[in-house]
């Protein structure tokens, strides 16, 4: 798995931002009544006062509406003009979505009238647009979940209200658990507060605190589940939607979806009225290949029919790159925006009227006994088919082409499985641990993780070194791991590498593998990339590669900056990339999220060293920081996975490929046809029994 980042600590802040000062114009008044009259024309408009009235009456509600009806960026303001952001509180509004906190808090901005910062800021990893006057903070619930760690009782909060909590993100899940504690420690007698220990929340002393308000929003009909978990909470239903979206079904089942996807973009394009485009997709591979085909079919059409923008929004891309899809389209252009699902709730991309739904999409798969995770293509549920066709009616009347018979869609899912189901817990765990929660099998999830999953999950800290034999957070390593915004299996790769002198190729390699493919590989000029990438290929394997593709590219940058200039920067690192069969957009997020990580890890007081070219040191160090996932050469050519014993196979992209070393250490397994083992390192397999003892026991 690439290191998943959690969300982290905050920086740049506004603090000090100057309030717009500037008289406003005629334009500016027409922009303020228009959008006057959309915030009364939404659905939920209408029901204010009774929402505001049912926040004071109970301290959980649950909202259900439509999606469009207006609950993500109406309600927040509703409850700020009811008083609740009196002495300074704040309302908290978390998403599972970076790329939604931050769209909503700028549209929410504009329609307060208010500079971005100030009253309404987000908040999301490693970029924090809030100030000492925001009162309403959107923010992603991991980061909340993090802001726990400084202030057990969330002090700053009057209310927080919890969107999207349908999709069940693992965040979610947690951030729930865990303001249903904060809650009844804030409703306590102030003397009876500290509760420490099992199932405690640890430092919860101090002034007198109003209790906290807690909002659970969602589109799906089943408020039950949450309504049981809080005790019978109430749930209110907000009626109505904006604008109609027609939904469209093929006849037959497609076999080749892309294909099919492809099709239906043309079409739309050539036969509709105006109107953006958006597909979803399930990952940056495929929204890449779509991205190539419909310029290449452009071609073909005629000069008048050209006027098409293929856009891209996946995770692994930087943000200001994804907010690219959200402006208007060039004068006379239609654009095309390829989503993968984090397009799927909550925003609103302006000019959207048609979706185009192939009805599938990416989910992690867990498998604890085996400790296998893996990436697998899945149905998407109904729940996810109606957040995506609802992206097309926010505007006006819209249309949704689902790729699939309308019988299909009967037989899907109603939601998603609980994502705490199906990932590796071992990152909840040691922030839970960190909070102060010590009973995990105790602990009162909404969906149980199986025992299964937990036990190997506190077996994994254990052997990472972050919790003791009996599971007690270890002091210091478990608490700078559980600091870091990364899986704990990487940070603990970073504190090691602090001690082999490698901190900087380790920082690299982690930024490195939190990007999905580095390297552009076009099928029909396989043999050119290969042999254009020979010079930084590492025959020791993928890390060392990844060190060198990132050393070169940083090299090559410094010298053309100093020739060129700031402003050239971005066009000569791309045509490097070209030259090189790199990945342009892979490699600029993993050059940010090297900076971002290095900011952590220099804040915690390490000393970012290098080995320079001893990269023997730095093989010994990846070995001992992913013992876990070793895999060893067969006399038949395959490998097995020493932890779970599965049969493996290198996958054909690993620089190790026609290399079969004795020994390998491996991040990733993913099952497709076989099951593969990606990011390898040749290790010396005595290193495991020499740096991994408590694993490789070896008998004398
Ligand atoms: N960035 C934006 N630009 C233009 N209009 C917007 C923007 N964000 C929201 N809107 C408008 O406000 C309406 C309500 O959006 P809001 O996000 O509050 O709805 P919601 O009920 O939370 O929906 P969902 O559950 O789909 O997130 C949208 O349908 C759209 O018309």
């Amino acid at each position: 798995m690439p290191p998943t980042m959690a969300q982290g600590e905050v920086k740049n802040t506004v603090e000090n931002r100057k309030p717009n000062l500037k008289p406003p114009t005629a334009s500016h008044y027409s922009v303020r009544q228009k959008i006057a009259e959309h915030r009364k024309s939404l659905p939920i408009a209408s029901v204010e006062k009774r929402l505001v009235e049912e926040v004071n009456k109970n301290d959980v509600l649950i909202i259900v509406g439509e999606t469009g009806s207006g609950k993500t960026t109406q309600l927040p303001q509703f409850l700020y003009s009811a008083g609740f952001c009196r002495e300074g509180k704040m309302i908290g509004i978390t998403q599972p979505r970076r790329i939604a906190a931050v769209t909503v808090a700028k549209r929410v901005a504009e329609e307060c009238d208010v500079e971005l910062g100030q009253r309404v800021g987000y908040s999301i990893r490693f970029d924090d647009s809030t100030s000492s006057s925001t009162r309403l903070k959107y923010m992603t619930d991991g980061l909340l979940l993090r802001e726990a760690l400084l202030d057990p009782q969330l002090s700053r909060y009057s209310v927080i209200i919890v969107d999207e909590a349908h999709e069940r993100a693992v965040h979610t899940d947690v951030l729930l658990a865990l303001l249903k504690k904060v809650q009844r420690a804030r409703a306590k007698p102030v003397s009876e507060r500290t509760v420490n220990g099992n199932g405690g929340l640890r430092g919860c002393q101090g002034r007198k605190l109003s209790p906290l308000k807690l909002i659970i929003m969602s589109a799906s009909l089943d408020a039950r589940v949450f309504s049981e978990y809080f005790g019978g909470a109430k749930a209110v239903h907000v009626q109505g939607r904006q604008f109609p979206v027609d939904i469209m079904y093929t006849v037959h089942p497609e076999s080749d979806y892309i294909d099919a996807a492809l099709v239906t973009i043309f079409q739309i394009h050539l036969e509709e009225n105006p109107g953006d485009i958006l597909v979803f997709l399930t990952g940056q591979d495929e929204i890449e290949s779509v991205d190539r085909l419909v310029r290449e079919r452009l071609q073909h059409l005629p000069e008048e029919s050209r006027k098409l923008l293929p856009l891209a929004i996946f995770a692994a891309l930087p943000s200001e790159q994804q907010m690219r899809a959200f402006a208007p389209a060039p004068a006379g252009f239609r654009k095309v925006i390829l989503a993968t699902n984090i397009a799927e709730t909550s925003i609103t991309i302006p000019g959207i009227r048609y979706v185009i739904d192939p009805g599938f999409v990416k989910t992690r798969h867990y498998e604890p006994s085996k400790g296998i995770e893996s990436l697998v293509v899945v149905p998407a549920s109904k729940a996810q088919t109606l957040q995506r066709s609802g992206r097309a009616g926010r505007e006006g009347p819209g249309k949704c082409f689902r790729l699939y018979p309308e019988r299909e869609f009967e037989k899907l899912e109603d939601s998603a499985k609980p994502e705490i189901k199906s990932v590796n817990l071992s990152n909840v765990i040691l922030q839970l641990k960190a909070l102060g929660i010590d009973d995990i099998v105790g602990f009162d999830f909404i969906d149980k993780p199986s025992r299964v999953a937990i036990i190997k999950a506190l077996a994994e800290l254990r052997l990472l070194g972050a919790l003791t034999d009996d599971c007690k957070l270890e002091d210091p390593t478990g608490y700078q791991m559980s600091r870091l915004p990364l899986e704990p299996v990487y940070s603990r790769a970073l504190i090691l590498a602090n001690t082999f002198n490698c901190l900087e190729e380790m920082l690299i390699t982690v930024a490195m593998l939190s990007v999905e493919s580095i390297f552009y590989d076009p099928r029909e000029k396989r043999d050119e990339a290969r042999a254009s990438r020979n010079h930084f290929t590492s025959v020791e394997g993928d890390h060392l590669t990844y060190v060198s593709v990132y050393r070169e590219s940083d090299e090559f940058l410094e010298k053309r900056r100093k020739e060129s200039g700031e402003n050239k920067v971005d066009k000569i690192m791309k045509k490097w990339c070209i030259d090189n069969f790199v990945n342009h957009r892979s490699l600029k997020h993993a050059r940010d999220t090297y900076r971002q990580i290095r900011g952590h890890v220099e804040q915690m007081g390490f000393n970012v060293s290098s080995c320079g070219n001893d990269m023997l040191e730095f093989r010994r160090c990846l070995s001992a920081s992913f013992f876990l996932k070793a895999a060893q050469r067969q006399l038949d050519g395959t490998y097995r996975a020493l932890e779970s014993g599965e049969i493996v196979h290198i996958h054909p992209t690993s620089v190790l490929f026609r290399g079969k070393p004795e020994c390998v250490i491996f991040n990733e397994l993913m099952q497709t046809s076989k099951k593969y083992i990606k990011n390898l390192t040749r290790i010396d397999p005595l290193w495991l029994a020499e740096l991994a003892p408590h694993h490789y026991k070896t008998d004398e």
